[in-house]
This record gives structure tokens, C-alpha cells and sequence, in this order.
């Protein structure tokens, strides 16, 4: 990729799209295009068209998507599907109808079966049943594979895929309604450090920054710290405790988000499509740590960084979801790209921008 190629980064202010972006603008890329979700909703096939007819962009990074946590799958089944489907097929579809030179697609390690062999190999995809809370995100991920695949087959495009594991980092989702597991852990541990030492200024900062969701945005009032109490009690953050949902048995892998913007650049600017197809027949790769732990130590490791001393409460009546998604990252060794941010330094990281 030439310093001066045109990028378009898809979702640039998302989790993933922001740190592509950063890491981009670092490595001295000074072409970059962009679009809010309010300036090109990708769902729309003429305006995406009519964006791609008159920027014309070189090399794409697919991040836009609809997503979300575990709850937030379950819900809104219909929007999941429809969205992501959307978005892939349009920018898909517009990279080849516009001669883009080359498309990276981000997929998501929950494209593979439920009950996979662990860790999960590229090859296992589509040899066993979904995991039903987010069935339809998977099945959106898929299509956008064999879309990536079958482009490239029939019109020599230069399209491939990645699939990350749980991601985390600066700039996350931390709406405790429809944000993952590890940005929500570290807010409610934060919120009920801050309920131990009766920091409400802190409390009050953070819910102003950040949506708490379940409509309770509307309901709070900062002002009034009987209803700060009473509000987060409803969430699980207490001063005595703090709520996880399901069994906190499953186990889970987390890369940090900036060694997966290094990873997506580094694939981008080394790896063309026909070698992604010797990894698998749907040109796409791995992309994880190779190491996962379970909710609960996870749960133990954010509580031990952030200090807070209260207990930890499972909510059973919460979906678990899939009971285990390791993944097998030999392929992306051999590509020459290994994870460099550990999990406790990631969450530190995090803990600082709350
Ligand atoms: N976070 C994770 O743990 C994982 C993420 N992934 C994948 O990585 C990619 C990026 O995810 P992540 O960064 O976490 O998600 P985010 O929700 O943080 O970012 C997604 C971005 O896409 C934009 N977007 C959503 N819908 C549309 C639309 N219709 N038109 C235009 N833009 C839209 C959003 O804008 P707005 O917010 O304004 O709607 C947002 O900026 C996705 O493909 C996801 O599936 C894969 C595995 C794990
Ligand atoms: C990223 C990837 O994977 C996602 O699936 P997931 O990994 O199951 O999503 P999750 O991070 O929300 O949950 C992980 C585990 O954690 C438990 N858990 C405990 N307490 C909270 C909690 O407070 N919030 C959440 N969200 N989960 C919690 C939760 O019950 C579950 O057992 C897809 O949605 C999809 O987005 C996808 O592509």
C-alpha cells in the first residue's frame, strides 16, 4: 500500500475502525477517506454506490457492522442480521463494482459451531450448529465470507477476511445494556469502587460520558444520590456487590484492539488474496492471542486492577452463550504476526480512559 493510496476505513469510529485509523495516521498513510453512519448508512445500496462511483478508493477495511454484546444478539435478532448483511453485500458488491485494489472483511470468531473443537482451526466454519444467541450476527459474518470468496472467484477480486476473537480497548462500547462482557465488567467494577469511597462527582462524570442504557439514562437523576443508588443497584453495582450474567463458567479469548488494527494494517500492507486462500478455501484467518480464561477469572482480574473489594454475584437467569470460542492463531503465526498487549495490561489501559 503506497503512503499516499486512498483508504476508506468503513466505521472509523468504532472499537476496531478507530484504531485502524490511529494506527494508519502513524504509520504515515495520508490518503484516508471516511463517512459517519449519518453522512453514508451502508444498509443503502444507491448511496454506497454513488460514494464508491465518486471516491473511488484503492484498498478498503470493512469494521462498520452492527454490534454488540451478548444481550444485545439475543434481542434484536432481526437488526443483526439485516444490518450486517446489508453493509457487507453494499461495500462488498461497490469494492468491485469500483475496481477496489484490495478489501479486508472483519468477520468474528463467532461464526464457528457451538460445540466446536477447541482451539478452532479456519476449517471447522460451517461444520456444526450456531450458537443461537447470535445466530443471525453469525450468520450475517458468514455471508460476508463466502461473499469475500466467491468475488473473488468469479471476478479476480482481491478480497479477503479475518476473524478476531473478543476485542477490547479505548473508545469501546460501555452501554451496559448492549456492550461485551469485558468493557461492561470494567465499568461496573469501576462504578462500584467509586459507590465504596462515595466518589459521586466520579460516578456522575462517568454516567455522563458513558449511556448506562435500559432506558435509565432517562430516569437517573445525578443530582440525587439516592437515585444514583438506586439505579446502579438495578444493574448488579453495589457498594456489598457486583452482578455478572450467566454462569461465569464459559470461557472467552480478548485481544486488544490496537494489536488488532497492527494485525488488519500488517495483512493489508503484506498479504495478498491468493495467499489467504492457502490458509482456507474462504480466504480468511484467525485473528487472537491463542489464550482465553472464564468469566469468573476474568471477573477476579478486573476486580483485583480496579480495588474493588465487594463480592461478585452470578445472575443465572443471563444467557451463558457459546460455553467456549478458542481460537487456533498457528495460521496467522506463520503469516508473521503474533498479539503483543497482555490481557491485564489491556484492561489497565482501558481502566485509564473511564
Ligand atoms: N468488538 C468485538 O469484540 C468484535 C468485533 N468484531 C467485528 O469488528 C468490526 C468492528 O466492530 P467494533 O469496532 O467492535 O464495532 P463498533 O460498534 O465499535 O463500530 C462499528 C462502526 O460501524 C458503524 N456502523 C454501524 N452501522 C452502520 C451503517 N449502517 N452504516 C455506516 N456505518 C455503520 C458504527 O457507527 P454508529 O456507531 O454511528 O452507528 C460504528 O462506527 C465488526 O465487523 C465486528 O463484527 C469481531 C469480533 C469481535
Ligand atoms: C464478540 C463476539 O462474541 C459475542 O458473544 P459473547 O462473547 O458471548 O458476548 P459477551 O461478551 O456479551 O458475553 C460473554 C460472556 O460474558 C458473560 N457476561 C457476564 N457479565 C456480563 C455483562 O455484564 N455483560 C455482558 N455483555 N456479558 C456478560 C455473558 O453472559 C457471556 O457468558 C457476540 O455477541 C458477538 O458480538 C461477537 O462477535
Amino acid at each position: 500500500m503506497e503512503k499516499n493510496a486512498k483508504i476508506y476505513v468503513a466505521g472509523h469510529r468504532g472499537l476496531v475502525g478507530s484504531a485502524i485509523m490511529k494506527k494508519l495516521q502513524k504509520k504515515g498513510y495520508t490518503n484516508i477517506i471516511t463517512r459517519t453512519h449519518k453522512e453514508l448508512d451502508l444498509t443503502d445500496q444507491k448511496a454506497t454506490r454513488e460514494f464508491f462511483e465518486k471516491e473511488k478508493p484503492e484498498y478498503v477495511f470493512l469494521a462498520a457492522a452492527k454490534v454488540g454484546g451478548i444481550l444485545a444478539n439475543d434481542t434484536y435478532k432481526a437488526d443483526f442480521i439485516y444490518q450486517n448483511i446489508m453493509i457487507a453485500a453494499n461495500v462488498i458488491e461497490a469494492s468491485y463494482r469500483y475496481g477496489v485494489k484490495k478489501l479486508l472483511n472483519l468477520g468474528s470468531s463467532c461464526i464457528y459451531p457451538k460445540y466446536a473443537k477447541q482451539p478452532m482451526k479456519e476449517e471447522y466454519l460451517l461444520t456444526g450448529e450456531l450458537e443461537p444467541t447470535n445466530e443471525p450476527y453469525a450468520i450475517a459474518k458468514i455471508s460476508a465470507i463466502k461473499m469475500v470468496r466467491y468475488f473473488n472467484e468469479q471476478y479476480g477480486t482481491n478480497f479477503m477476511s479475518v476473524m478476531p476473537t473478543n476485542l477490547y480497548g479505548p473508545n469501546d462500547n460501555f452501554n451496559l445494556e448492549t456492550s461485551h462482557v469485558l468493557p461492561a465488567l470494567i465499568r461496573k467494577f469501576y462504578l462500584g469502587k467509586q459507590l465504596e469511597e462515595e466518589n459521586y462527582e466520579k460516578i456522575k462524570e462517568n454516567i455522563k460520558k458513558y449511556p448506562l442504557g435500559f432506558g435509565l439514562d432517562k430516569t437517573i437523576d445525578l443530582d440525587n444520590k439516592e437515585s444514583i443508588i438506586k439505579t446502579l443497584k438495578q444493574l448488579g453495582i453495589t457498594k456489598e456487590s457486583i452482578t455478572l450474567w450467566g454462569t461465569g463458567e464459559v470461557y472467552r479469548e480478548f485481544l486488544y484492539v490496537e494489536d488488532m488494527a497492527d494485525a488488519c494494517v500488517y495483512l493489508m500492507e503484506k498479504i495478498e488474496a491468493e495467499e489467504m486462500k492457502k490458509i482456507s478455501p474462504d480466504y480468511f484467518v484467525n485473528i487472537g492471542t491463542g489464550k482465553d480464561i472464564t468469566i469468573k477469572e476474568l471477573a477476579e482480574l478486573i476486580k483485583e486492577t480496579v480495588g474493588y473489594t465487594g463480592e461478585i454475584i452470578h445472575d443465572t437467569t443471563k444467557p451463558d452463550g457459546t460455553p467456549r470460542k478458542l481460537l487456533d492463531v498457528s495460521k496467522l503465526h506463520e503469516l508473521g504476526w503474533k498479539y503483543n498487549v497482555e490481557l491485564s495490561k489491556g484492561v489497565r489501559k482501558v481502566l485509564e480512559t473511564l
